[in-house]
């Protein structure tokens, strides 16, 4: 598989205050990847430097194998923002209209059928919309622009529970159709565990891990047992988090455990459940807090 998306060494401040800071990543084609981070952790500026929409201060970012540069607008790319451009007064039909300009794949069928699924009327004006409306309605844009990277940035915000469900259905059923690469910002990671093939953890800037969702699914382990039992279990383990309570511990590891290994620590009084991603997420977020 080639890259579709490669950024090296990029690095963005405002001020003083570092953004992005030293960051690689790599896309291949035809995957979704998901891309977590919690508040401040520099997803937005990111993107935003993906999509053409700001520079960075050094590095580069490459697309389908060409380079970015200041004032560029990146091909077959579209961009979803958290907080859209739309225009208050036009109507959802031109905003549908003006998008599909700018996108070679776009595809109206499918651009219609979703107007209908989520039950947006073509006539209503953008600011006539709901939160959660105006959120659907950039999903749609997303999705029908079938764009060969398409960035999606938060794109649940104001969607109830069912409305949240559909969207990622339907994404994955048209990726299933028509692969092409997907990057999903967003921190409602448990909803995305199944929608995703590999994540990206930014923090402080930074990629902290990148990993296939199914890895870090087998190899992310919560382990409850004595200090003692805990600290010989886990020497030489990869333990992205350690917790005493009294005599007691509490590690989360990101490792192969075998039959074996998982023998030994029954005799060992330690008990090993798994971890949902979303406190995978937290663990690791609060390890890198205590290393600083
Ligand atoms: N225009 C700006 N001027 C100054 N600082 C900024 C600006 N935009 C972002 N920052 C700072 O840069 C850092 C990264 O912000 P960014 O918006 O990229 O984070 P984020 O991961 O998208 O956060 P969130 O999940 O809250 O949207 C933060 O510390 C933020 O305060």
């Amino acid at each position: 598989m080639s890259a579709i998306l490669a950024c090296t060494n990029v690095n963005k401040s405002y001020g003083n205050k570092k953004a992005v800071l030293n960051l690689d990543l790599k896309l291949e084609e035809n995957t979704v990847y998901g891309l977590l981070g919690r508040n401040g952790a520099g997803k937005t500026t990111l993107l935003n430097m993906i999509s053409g929409g700001s520079f960075p201060d050094s590095g580069e970012i490459e697309i389908a194998g060409s380079r970015l540069y200041a004032g560029d607008m990146p091909a077959n790319t579209c961009y979803v923002r958290e907080k859209n451009l739309f225009l208050g007064g036009a109507k959802v039909m031109e905003t549908l209209e003006w998008a599909s300009v700018f996108h070679n794949n776009w595809d109206w069928s499918l651009a219609n059928k979703l107007v209908k699924t989520f039950k947006i009327s073509k006539d209503q004006k953008i600011r006539q919309l709901s939160r959660g409306m105006e959120s659907l309605l950039g999903n749609i844009i997303g999705l029908a622009s079938r764009a060969s990277l398409t960035i999606f940035d938060e794109p649940v915000l104001g969607l109830d529970a069912l409305m949240r469900e559909k969207f990622y259905r339907i994404l994955i059923e048209d990726y299933a159709e028509n692969p092409r690469t997907i990057l999903l910002s967003t921190h409602l990671i448990d909803e995305i565990a199944n929608v995703v093939e590999r994540i990206f953890i930014i923090d402080a800037g930074s990629i902290l891990l990148h990993d296939d969702v199914e890895k870090i699914r087998i190899n992310s382990h919560l382990m409850r047992g004595s200090n003692e039992a805990i600290g010989k279990f886990t020497n030489g383990k990869r333990v992205i988090y350690r917790e005493s309570y009294g005599s007691g511990a509490l590690a989360a590891v990101y490792d192969k455990i075998g039959e074996e290994e998982r023998v030994s620590a029954t005799k060992l009084g330690i008990s090993i459940d798994g971890l949902p991603l979303q406190k995978f997420f937290a663990y690791l977020i609060e390890e890198g807090e205590h290393d600083e």
